[in-house]
């Protein structure tokens, strides 16, 4: 009588389901024209037969992936400014497509590696759709200077590195092995480098995500750095829920909990003004947070706010304002402790507001 009902993915799986749901909607949002990303569609499979997201799900992807394209792209020119090449650890990465982007645009020579982490499971879809899609591949460089590793679950080439680890096992164990052990480690501590987190500490115990950042604190600290060469600074972003605590967070987390997905790591953080404790308590110098609700209202151009209001229809204003209040992009600099005079350009390192008229 009735069609039975799909099988809600339990544990990891439902996990890692969630890059499905992100790799989605940033599809819809380039085919309803808010974003341009070329290099999406390959990394979904069977891309032409999945349909449309609603308006809101689109503008929220559209504010969260120009404002983190902004700091971004911000990083990599900070660190231009002081002639270094820096290096991008994004972990949880899924099918994102940054690698690609950066790597096609201005930038694409401040770069020194790209490293892409996430479960096994997702890296080694990720690694095939990269074999099969000539416009993936061609951007990584020689085909006889990329290989697959690790039973396919890896994929190296000269500046972007795919790997597989769950990030919830003790860095020392998980991370270390990868990145920072061996005669030429991949993640070198004198170059700036910027750690992306996003949508994935909010599905780790806050233990866990602590220690990773507290790995990657001590790793940029002095005593890691060899005697010619000094630890460089370290940025990091986080995009994800907060404040679930109010009527309209339980009912996104009794949403996720129906899909088997729970969110320890939003505990910490139950208010806007709790956010950069995230960095603070791990002794970082800068600590700054914004909502998506004030980056569309108060960072996003009038013009482009106009552009996108002529794609599709939205009534409700009040809805995408209080779904936008409960995501915030969050980031951080550690600064080493020889860089003063380089200080001040890292601490100012942020989203710009728009011009008010
Ligand atoms: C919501 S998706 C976000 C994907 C991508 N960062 C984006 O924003 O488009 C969350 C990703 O984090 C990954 N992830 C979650 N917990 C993880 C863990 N413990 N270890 C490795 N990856 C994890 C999932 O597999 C999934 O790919």
């Amino acid at each position: 009588m009735f069609p039975p009902r799909p099988r809600v993915p339990e544990g990891d799986a439902a996990i890692r389901a969630t890059d499905n749901d992100a790799a989605l909607a940033r599809l819809s949002a380039v085919r309803r024209g808010y974003l341009t990303d070329p290099f999406i569609t390959p990394l979904v499979p069977r891309a032409h037969l999945e349909p449309s997201r609603p308006p809101l799900i689109n503008i929220g992807t559209y504010v969260r992936s120009e404002a983190l394209d902004e700091l971004v792209n911000g990083w990599l020119a900070l660190s231009a400014q002081e002639g270094a090449k820096c290096q991008i650890v994004s972990m949880g990465a899924g099918s994102d497509t940054r690698f690609w982007r950066i790597a096609t645009g201005p930038s694409r020579d401040n770069l020194a590696r790209y490293i892409e982490i996430d479960f096994p499971e997702i890296t080694t879809k990720k690694a095939m759709a990269i074999r099969k899609s000539k416009d993936l591949s061609a951007v990584l460089g020689k085909p006889e200077d990329v290989s697959l590793a690790n039973g396919g679950t890896a994929l190296h080439s000269p500046v972007y590195h795919l790997l597989a680890a769950d990030l919830r096992l003790p860095p020392a164990e998980s991370l270390a092995p990868l990145l920072t052990t061996g005669p030429e480690p991949l993640l070198s501590p004198s170059l700036p480098t910027l750690l992306l987190f996003e949508c994935v500490l909010v599905y780790m115990s806050p233990a866990a995500s602590g220690s990773l950042l507290q790995w990657f604190t001590d790793y940029f600290s002095s005593q890691s750095s060899s005697p010619t060469s000094s630890p460089s600074v370290l940025g990091c972003i986080v995009y994800e829920m907060f404040a679930l605590g109010d009527q309209f967070g339980k009912v996104m987390v009794n949403n996720l909990k129906a899909r088997n997905v729970s969110l320890p790591g939003a505990e910490p953080y139950p208010t806007f003004e709790s956010l950069p404790n995230r960095f603070l308590k791990h002794g970082w110098e800068v600590a700054k947070a914004l909502t998506l609700k004030d980056i569309r209202r108060e960072y996003i151009s009038q013009a482009e706010l106009e552009r996108i209001s002529q794609l599709e229809m939205l009534d409700e204003i009040e809805e995408l304002e209080l779904v936008l209040a409960h995501y915030a992009i969050t980031w951080g600099v550690k600064l080493p402790s020889n860089a003063d005079g380089l200080k001040a350009q890292w601490r100012e390192w942020s989203i710009k507001r728009k011009a008010t008229s």
